[in-house]
């Protein structure tokens, strides 16, 4: 048995947003005023949550958010239109299409067709062929902010198992290049992997992203091992991740909450990138 240490996301969240502020502050002395355009296709409900979430962190750091709903029955052209007219306009510096999208529509497509200097969710081609090379681009959200988590918790990755459960473009994916990129030793998992609770037993950080609720039991981790737990799922009215938190609590030395815990970082980062384009882009 051992003392659990809660990863408060909502905390660090709190934290980098008012580090941003002073950011924002600064650059509208300058003039600038950092401007997301957030894209929202369809009637997804998950997706308007999240939304809302995005929209009131920019009102709350002082980013400008302009808001695109638009129909499910919108075309592939008209999308590619509207954000062919977003990466013409200088006063845009960040620009996210809510995924996913519409049956009907290429999301491959779509994301190449934004301007990767205004690629804030770090999901076209080149963002991502940055962070393969090491080069300067914008990173995906939520990877990025289990970084932050990790670091401002004080969880050295330099040298440690790491085991990411999921091969997402979005997040599992980026998730192992970035903790390659921190010195960790990576292993990814998914749907494939044989005798996965062997692998995921090796882990000193364990990163969960399945999309399958309570997937995660304590059978599957190392006891004083660190859990980050992306999953986000609505069971019976409650959110819950892809982690059995009860389960596995009492065996492990820190771990994030659902909610509470992954999701305000991804907000978070969203905002850290928009203000990093600002600055670039002025
Ligand atoms: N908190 C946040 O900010 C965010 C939360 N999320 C949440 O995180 C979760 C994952 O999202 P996302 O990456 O987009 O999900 P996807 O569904 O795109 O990917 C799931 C991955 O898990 C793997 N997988 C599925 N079942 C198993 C299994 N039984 N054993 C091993 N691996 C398995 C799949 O493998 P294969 O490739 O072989 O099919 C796949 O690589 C979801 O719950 C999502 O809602 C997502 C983004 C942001
Ligand atoms: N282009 C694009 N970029 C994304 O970054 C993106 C996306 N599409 N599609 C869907 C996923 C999911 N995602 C989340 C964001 C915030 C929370 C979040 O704020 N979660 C809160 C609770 C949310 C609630 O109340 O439902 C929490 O965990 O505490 C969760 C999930 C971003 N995604």
């Amino acid at each position: 048995m051992m003392a659990a240490k809660l990863i408060d996301g909502k905390k660090i969240s709190n934290d980098i947003k008012e580090e941003l502020k002073g950011k924002v502050a600064e650059l509208k002395n300058k003039g600038i005023t950092p401007t997301l355009a957030v894209v929202l296709v369809g009637k997804d409900e998950a997706s308007k949550v999240y939304v809302s979430h995005k929209k009131k962190a920019c009102e709350y750091i002082g980013i400008h958010s302009l808001s695109y709903e638009m129909s499910e029955e919108t075309s592939e052209i008209e999308l590619l239109n509207l954000i062919n007219e977003l990466n013409n306009k200088k006063d845009v510096h960040g620009i996210l299409v809510q995924l996913p999208l519409p049956k009907g529509i290429d999301e491959q497509k779509v994301i190449k067709a934004i301007d990767p200097s205004k690629d804030v969710d770090g999901f076209h081609p080149e963002s991502v062929g940055a962070l393969s090379i090491g080069q300067v681009g914008f990173v995906s959200c939520t990877p990025y902010g289990i970084i932050e988590l990790l670091k401002r918790s004080n969880i050295d990755i330099e040298g440690k198992e790491c085991v990411v459960i999921g091969r997402s473009n979005i997040v599992g994916k980026p998730m192992g290049m970035l903790l390659l990129r921190e010195n960790g030793t990576v292993t990814i998992c998914h749907s494939r992997t044989k005798d996965l609770k062997e692998v995921t037993k090796r882990a000193d950080i364990l990163v969960a992203a399945i999309g399958k609720p309570k997937f995660v039991t304590k059978e599957f981790v190392k006891d004083g091992a660190v859990v980050i737990d992306v999953g986000i799922h609505r069971v019976d009215g409650k959110l819950c991740g892809d982690v059995d938190f009860d389960d596995v609590v009492e065996h492990v030395s820190a771990i994030t909450p659902v909610p509470g815990g992954v999701g305000p970082m991804t907000i978070a980062m969203l905002m850290s990138n928009c203000v990093q384009s600002a600055e670039r882009l002025g």
